[in-house]
Parts: structure tokens; C-alpha cells; sequence
């Protein structure tokens, strides 16, 4: 009985415990959780996600051309929908409000009295002020009221002439989260397989209207033309139209098109800040961004020309150095080797182990472990030990050769072309490595120029990206504004106009989240290697300084020196008019010089004019002797300056052009 009692209150409690235990587990798709999540991904709020889907197209647009060594032209159109015109899109009637009052921006009898009084006492004051002709300050903006929830629209355009995309490849590309063609270990743009599609997941959360892509590869005869959205719970693509049209004018590239909810108004400057940046990191590329509105006055157009023709070389693909893997790596890289043995896999899928490192790394590995031992047969311990001896023994660094970084002759001409300063000097590191990731950093460090704010202006760059949010938390602003001693390269932190300019390229930027916005204070490696960097165009700098001081007070001392002439030469040629008198009259005696030098006072070769000439001169002579001190203690080999000139070139037999001066010849081989 008593155990019945027990089996009843167990069934009992297992009714109970069978409602509470009932399992909650579920999944989530990629694309839902990026949807739920967008402000991780750079999608925090309409304005920012336009700026984000601005990037993004325009990155892939770069990565694109750059692939196949195109010169990147990038077209980037953001068209104002307003909101009647985007209901007739949508096929969506109008609607006149009926109760009015049921909205957020609905003003009482009262409050739109009190408005409108005020507007009407602020129109009298700025016609007074008009008559009495004082200034008006600005217009009262009358705040009018905007509703909680107005949205505004916008189809943004991003067209480049890269490489294109396979036809087939198209709607997983932009309608299946994290899915992408830039995963391998290569300094790229784009790396997560997620931004294209996180413009179309806002779209389709803010508009609900699909993705529009047209596209063709060099030397295909058509152009995939494909709209689609995306099913975000099974996180595929759902396609409304894939089709192949002609291709009569051989157009390679891409053309993106979506049409989203955003705010112009508030990010329209980070987005022109951002094209802006991206000019100075890309000279060798051409960018036309477009802004068009409803209202024409608000129309935006600009054109950031190409400076050069040099692009750098394109990034390599590299394989995985041995410190940087992990044991996941490891298993994944022996599924898909097609290399039989331990000896060559070794070899082969890892850069830094040669043949004879690998056989002896294989026999520091134990008994069990052998050159021709069977990759595949690798088990799971032994994995283990082979990742331990991986994180122990000592391998060289990767080179930096796969990376592509923007090169010092690049980043000038961007800092110059787009900020005209008065001095700027640039520098380029070499390789180093952080986690077995190599990485680059170069700097440019520029004095003055336009649109440049008193104090450290910062401009960041990761694999050429521009990064504009986060600014506080970045290595690079806090190494610019608390590790760097401005003072003793004679920069003045707050009063100069000092511009840093810092680029980071790697295999793996350690960005912190997806939003690629800033790069952590936390990696020691990459900090000193942008401290060194800012350092170094600093050391440049300081000499340019230093130089500029000393022309400036070379040229005081002569404007000193000259303003005394006329007094000087007066007053000597007094003293010796009066000499020439005492000798004619013989009231002194002088000796033998003295008596050439009066003779010709008197014959008037010395005059007050002859004097005068004879001190310039002399001013000037000190002025060039000092100069040339200075030159050659300061090692600056711009003063003094030679002519030279060109010999004229011989078409029939020379391959060089020579350079001619008076102390020396140097040959230019053609
Ligand atoms: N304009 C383009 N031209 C050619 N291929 C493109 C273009 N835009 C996108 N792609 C292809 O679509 C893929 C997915 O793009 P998406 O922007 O989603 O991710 P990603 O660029 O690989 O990485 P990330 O999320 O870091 O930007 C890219 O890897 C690329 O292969």
C-alpha cells in the first residue's frame, strides 16, 4: 500500500514535472539570429544601417575589381523615396488620416496656438531686423512635430566593373547567411560572408521589397540578371526572377540594388566622411556618389577622381601558419588534404615547415607517429599531441608577402589629394606577426590642411577598410592620443592640425565583433608595431619642423641685418669722407692701404652707393655660407642647389638618359 502511495505521488509529480520539464530547445537560423541581432552587424538604427549598406556594397565592390586587377570604378547612387512614392511601389493606396488624434505627432488647439503665435513674433523680429539692417540670427526652425515612426526610404545603387559572379552562385551569395568566397586565409575586405545579405535581411525588415543583382564575368556573352529576398527562418535564398539577358557592350562587374529604410538627414556626413577616406586609401580608384532627393537643392554629387594608375599587388592566398592553428583546425585541414602521408601533409598544408623540419617535428611526436604513417589515420589523441608540439616548438614567422598593403607612395598621395596639408610624412613597417597572423602597419602623420581640426584628427584603416565608429576604444586613437610624446617632435597636440593616418592590413584583423569598427587596444604585437609607425613619420617630421624654424630665422636675422644697411653704410661713408679731408689737408698721416682706399673716395670709386652694394652682398653671402653650415651639419641635401640637364637622347643607340651637372653625371638606364 505504502509503495502504491509511492508510485501515485511519482505519477502524480510526473504529470506536473512532464508540463515543466516539457523541453523548450530550439534552433535558429544564421539569418534569424543576424536579424535579431543587426546592431552586431553594423545595423543599428535606420541611419546607421544606411551607412553600413553603403559599405558594404562598396567594399565588395573594391574586393571585386581588385581581384582581377581592374582599376576600380565604383558608381554609389542613394535615391530619396519619399513615402507616396514608395506606397505606389509597394502597390500600397494612400491614406488620409482620419482620427488624428490617434497619432504621435497630433497637436492640441492650444499648443498649435502658442506655435503659431511664436512663429509669427519670430517672422516680426527678422523683419524689424531686416529694416533696422542688424543681422538675423538663424531662422527659428518651427518644430513642427514628426511623427514617432516616419519613415524615409531610400534605393541605394553600388555599380563597379569587377569581376562579377557565376550565375549559379548568385542567390546563395546574397540570400544564405554566411556564405562567401573570401574565407581562406587572404587579406580581404570582406570576410564573414554576411554583409551583403544583412542589407537584404534590413530590407526585408524595414521594406519588405527584395534585392535586385546584375552581373557578368569577363568574356561571358550575358548578364545574370536576379531579384530575390531571402527566407530568413531555413536561411535560404527565396528567388522571384534568375534569368540571362545580352550582354551586346562585353560590361563586367556588378550591379546591386536595394531598397531600404534609412536617415539621410543625420548620417549623411559619415557616409560623404567615408567615401572621403576611402579616396585617400584608394587613389588608384574612381568613385561617383550620388545623393538624389525629392527636394533637388539636397542633391549630391561627387566625383573622387583616380590619381594613379599603381594598384598594389593583389593579397595571396596563404596557408595556415603551424602557431595559429587550433585542434578544430587541425581535423579539418586533415578531412580535406589530399596529401597520403603525415610528412607531406605537414609539408605542405602549413607554411614555415619544410621537409626537414617536418621529419623532425614527426620524431619529436613519439613512437606512435612516423613520416609515412597514413594522414588519415590520425586519431584524435593524436591530434592533441601534435597541436601541443605545435603551440611549443619554435617555427619562423610567416613573411608579410601574401598582404597587400596600401604602400607608402599611396597613402601620401590619398593625404594629400584629399586634405592639401603643409607638411606630411609616411611610413611603412615591415611584416611582423601576431598569432601566427602576419601584419602590416603603415602611418602617415600630416601638419595643417583643409577641413582639418585644431588637435589629433584620426583616420583609421583596416585591409583598407575606413573605420569610422569606435574611435575611442581603438589601438590606434589611444596610441595617437596617450603613448605618443607630440611635444618632443616640436608638435603642439592641441593647437597643430595633426592628422594620423594609420593602416592595419592582415590576414585576420581582430576586429571586435562583425561591424568591423574598430581593432581592440589588447594585441601588444599591433600596438608597438602603431606606436613605432606614428613614431617614425613623427622623427620625419621633427627634421621638416626643425628646418622650417631655422629658414624662418635665418630669414629674420637677414631682414634684421638688411634693415641696417642704409644707416651703416651712412655712417662709414661719413667716417671716411672725413678721413679723405684730414689726408688732403695732411692733418693726419695713414698708412700705405688706408691711402689707396681714400684715393678712391675721393675719385668717387668708393661711394655711398658702391658701399651699400658691397654690404648687401655680404649680408647675403653670410646668409648662404650659414646655409650651407647648416646643410651640411644637418645632413639635408636640399641646399644648395645645382643645375642639371638632360643630354639629349640618342634614339639610335642609347637605352639611358644622362643627367649632367658641373661635379657629376647620373645615368637613368631605360
Ligand atoms: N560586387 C560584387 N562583385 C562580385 N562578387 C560579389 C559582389 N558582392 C558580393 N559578392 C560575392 O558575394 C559574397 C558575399 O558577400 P557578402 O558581402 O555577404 O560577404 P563578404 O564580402 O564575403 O564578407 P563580409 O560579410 O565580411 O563583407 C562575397 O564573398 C563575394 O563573393
Amino acid at each position: 500500500m505504502a509503495g502504491d502511495d509511492l508510485v501515485e505521488t511519482k505519477k502524480g509529480s510526473s504529470k506536473n514535472s512532464k508540463d515543466s520539464n516539457e523541453s523548450k530547445l530550439k534552433q535558429k537560423s544564421p539569418a534569424e539570429f543576424f536579424a535579431e541581432n543587426k546592431n552586431i552587424a553594423g545595423f543599428d538604427n535606420p541611419g546607421k544601417s544606411l551607412y553600413t549598406t553603403v559599405r558594404e556594397l562598396v567594399e565588395n565592390a573594391l574586393d571585386s575589381a581588385e581581384s582581377i586587377s581592374e582599376l576600380p570604378e565604383v558608381e554609389v547612387t542613394i535615391e530619396e523615396i519619399v513615402k507616396s512614392k514608395f506606397n505606389s511601389m509597394i502597390g500600397l493606396i494612400d491614406r488620409e488620416r482620419v482620427d488624428t488624434q490617434l497619432y504621435d505627432d497630433y497637436e492640441t488647439e492650444k499648443a498649435r496656438g502658442k506655435r503659431l503665435a511664436k512663429e509669427a513674433r519670430a517672422s516680426e523680429i527678422q523683419a524689424k531686423n531686416l529694416a533696422s539692417g542688424k543681422k538675423n540670427k538663424e531662422p527659428g526652425v518651427s518644430k513642427v512635430l514628426k511623427a514617432r515612426g516616419e519613415a524615409s526610404y531610400y534605393k541605394v545603387t553600388c555599380k563597379d566593373n569587377g569581376k562579377g559572379m557565376p550565375h549559379d552562385d548568385i542567390p546563395n551569395m546574397f540570400g544564405r547567411v554566411l556564405s562567401g568566397t573570401k574565407y581562406g586565409l587572404k587579406q580581404t575586405r570582406g570576410k564573414f560572408g554576411l554583409g551583403a545579405k544583412m542589407a537584404l535581411i534590413w530590407s526585408k525588415m524595414s521594406t519588405g521589397l527584395p534585392i535586385e543583382i546584375s552581373s557578368s564575368m569577363k568574356s561571358q556573352n550575358y548578364v545574370t540578371f536576379c531579384r530575390l529576398d531571402i527566407d530568413i527562418h531555413r536561411n535560404i535564398p527565396h528567388i522571384h526572377l534568375h534569368e540571362k539577358k545580352g550582354n551586346k557592350e562585353k560590361w563586367h562587374g556588378a550591379e546591386i540594388q536595394v531598397v531600404i529604410e534609412g536617415n539621410w538627414t543625420t548620417y549623411r556626413s559619415k557616409i560623404l566622411h567615408y567615401m572621403r577616406q576611402m579616396a585617400v586609401i584608394t587613389p588608384y580608384a574612381q568613385f561617383l556618389f550620388r545623393f538624389i532627393s525629392e527636394t533637388p537643392e539636397k542633391n549630391v554629387t561627387i566625383k573622387f577622381t583616380r590619381r594613379t594608375d599603381v594598384m598594389p599587388p593583389i593579397p595571396i592566398e596563404t596557408k595556415h601558419h603551424p602557431s595559429s592553428v587550433d585542434l578544430l583546425l587541425i581535423k579539418r585541414l586533415i578531412t580535406d588534404t589530399s596529401k597520403k602521408t603525415l610528412l607531406q601533409f605537414l609539408q605542405n598544408e602549413f607554411v614555415n615547415i619544410n621537409k626537414t623540419l617536418a621529419a623532425r617535428l614527426i620524431g619529436e611526436m613519439g613512437p606512435d607517429f612516423g613520416p609515412s604513417m597514413a594522414v588519415k589515420s590520425v586519431t584524435s589523441q593524436q591530434m592533441v599531441r601534435i597541436h601541443q608540439l605545435f603551440r611549443q616548438a619554435k617555427f619562423d614567422d610567416p613573411s608579410g608577402d601574401c598582404l597587400s598593403p596600401a604602400g607608402e607612395y599611396n597613402l601620401r598621395l590619398g593625404i594629400i589629394k584629399e586634405l592639401h596639408p603643409d607638411m606630411v610624412a609616411t611610413y611603412s613597417g615591415s611584416a611582423q606577426v601576431f598569432e601566427g597572423h602576419p601584419f602590416i602597419v603603415e602611418a602617415g602623420v600630416s601638419l595643417g590642411g583643409r577641413d582639418v581640426k585644431q588637435g589629433i584628427n584620426i583616420f583609421r584603416f583596416a585591409n583598407r577598410i575606413p573605420l569610422l565608429f569606435e574611435q575611442g576604444a581603438d589601438v590606434v586613437t589611444r596610441t595617437a592620443l596617450k603613448r605618443i610624446n607630440w611635444n618632443s617632435y616640436k608638435i603642439n597636440q592641441t593647437q597643430d592640425k595633426i592628422g594620423v593616418f594609420v593602416s592595419i592590413v592582415s590576414t585576420k584583423i581582430p576586429f571586435k565583433g562583425t561591424g568591423k569598427e574598430y581593432i581592440g587596444d589588447d594585441i601588444s604585437e599591433i600596438a608597438t608595431a602603431v606606436k613605432s609607425a606614428i613614431q617614425q613619420c613623427c622623427i620625419q617630421l621633427k627634421s621638416k619642423i626643425v628646418k622650417r624654424l631655422q629658414a624662418r630665422e635665418q630669414q629674420e636675422r637677414k631682414r634684421s641685418l638688411s634693415r641696417y644697411i642704409p644707416d651703416a653704410t651712412g655712417a662709414v661713408y661719413e667716417v671716411l669722407k672725413q678721413m679723405t679731408e684730414e689726408h688732403k689737408t695732411k692733418r693726419k698721416r695713414y698708412g700705405e692701404e688706408d691711402i689707396v682706399m681714400l684715393d678712391k673716395v675721393s675719385k668717387q670709386i668708393i661711394t655711398k652707393e658702391t658701399l651699400k652694394e658691397k654690404l648687401a652682398e655680404h649680408v647675403e653671402q653670410v646668409d648662404y655660407e650659414m646655409a650651407l653650415e647648416y646643410a651640411t651639419q644637418s645632413g639635408v641635401s636640399e641646399e644648395p642647389r645645382e643645375n642639371i640637364y638632360l643630354q639629349h637622347l640618342d634614339p639610335n643607340k642609347s637605352n639611358f638618359i644622362d643627367l649632367h651637372s658641373p661635379t657629376f653625371v647620373f645615368r637613368l638606364m631605360l
